[in-house]
C-alpha cells in the first residue's frame, strides 16, 4: 500500500438499520498515520458506521474500499490487517485474564503464547492479575484487557475502535493515548468514537461529524 493513499475509505455511503435511513452521502478516507475521531449524538450511527467500514454489515448505497479495493471483492484476508475491538469486551467471564487474552489473540490469527500474552498484559497494567478470574475485574480492567489486543495487534495497519476510552481512569487513558500515537508513528491509522473529550494531541484527531450526514 502506498504512503498516501487511504488505507480505508467509504464513497457516497448509506445506512439503514431496521427500516430507518440513518445517514446517507457520507465520504470517508483514513490515511496512515491519520486518526479520525468519529462524534455525533446517541442513536446517529457511530457504531452503525464503524460495523460497515469492518465489513460486519452491509452499506444500503455506496462503497467501502480497502486500499482501494472494494470490500466485496477483498476476500476474508483483508481481516488480518485490521484490528476491532468492539464496544463489548468480549471476554469470558470463567477464564482467567490471561486466558481470555489468549482465547482473543487465537480467534485473531496469533498464536496467543502465554510469554506474548503476558507482555500485553504488563503493558497495560494487569500483568499481576492474569491468573484472576475475568469475572472478579472492574469494568476499566475489563477494558484494559480487551484494549491489550492492541499490542497484540500493533501491525495491524487499521485499528476500529468503539468508545475505547469508556471506564479507563486517566492512567488508562494515557496508556490508549500513547497505543494511539505509536500506531499512527509506525504509520498504521485509526478511526474511534468518544463521548468524552480526547485528550489525544500528538497526532491532533480528525474530527467526523456524523450529524451532517443524518436523514431526517
Ligand atoms: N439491530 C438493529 N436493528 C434495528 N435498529 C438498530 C439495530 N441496532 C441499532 N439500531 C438503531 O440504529 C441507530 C443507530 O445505532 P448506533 O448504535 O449505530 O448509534 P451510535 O451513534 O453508535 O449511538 P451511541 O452514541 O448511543 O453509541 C439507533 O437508532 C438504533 O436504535
Amino acid at each position: 500500500m502506498s504512503s498516501n493513499r487511504p488505507a480505508l475509505a467509504a464513497s457516497r455511503l448509506a445506512c439503514r438499520r431496521g427500516d430507518r435511513l440513518l445517514f446517507k452521502g457520507l465520504d470517508f478516507e483514513l490515511k496512515p498515520g491519520q486518526i479520525v475521531w468519529l462524534r455525533g449524538p446517541n442513536g446517529s450511527g457511530k457504531t452503525s458506521l464503524l460495523r460497515l467500514l469492518a465489513g460486519l454489515s452491509t452499506p444500503a448505497e455506496g462503497d467501502v474500499t480497502w486500499g482501494g479495493v472494494p470490500l466485496r471483492e477483498a476476500g476474508a484476508g483483508w481481516h488480518r490487517s485490521l484490528c476491532y475491538p468492539a464496544h463489548a469486551n468480549a471476554l469470558k467471564d470463567d477464564l482467567s485474564v490471561l486466558e481470555s487474552l489468549q482465547f482473543l489473540a487465537r480467534l485473531h490469527g496469533h498464536a496467543g503464547s502465554e510469554a506474548e500474552c503476558g507482555e500485553a498484559l504488563k503493558r497495560v497494567g494487569l500483568f499481576s492479575r492474569r491468573h484472576a478470574a475475568v469475572r472478579t475485574l472492574s469494568q476499566g480492567q475489563r477494558r484494559r484487557v480487551a484494549l491489550a489486543r492492541l499490542q497484540l495487534d500493533a501491525a495491524a495497519p487499521v485499528w476500529i475502535l468503539d468508545e475505547p476510552y469508556d471506564a479507563l481512569d486517566a492512567e488508562g487513558t494515557g496508556m490508549l493515548d500513547a497505543a494511539l500515537s505509536a500506531h499512527a508513528a509506525r504509520g498504521g491509522s485509526a478511526v474511534l468514537t468518544s463521548h468524552i473529550d480526547l485528550t489525544l494531541h500528538e497526532p491532533a484527531p480528525t474530527v467526523l461529524q456524523l450529524d451532517g450526514y443524518r436523514v431526517q
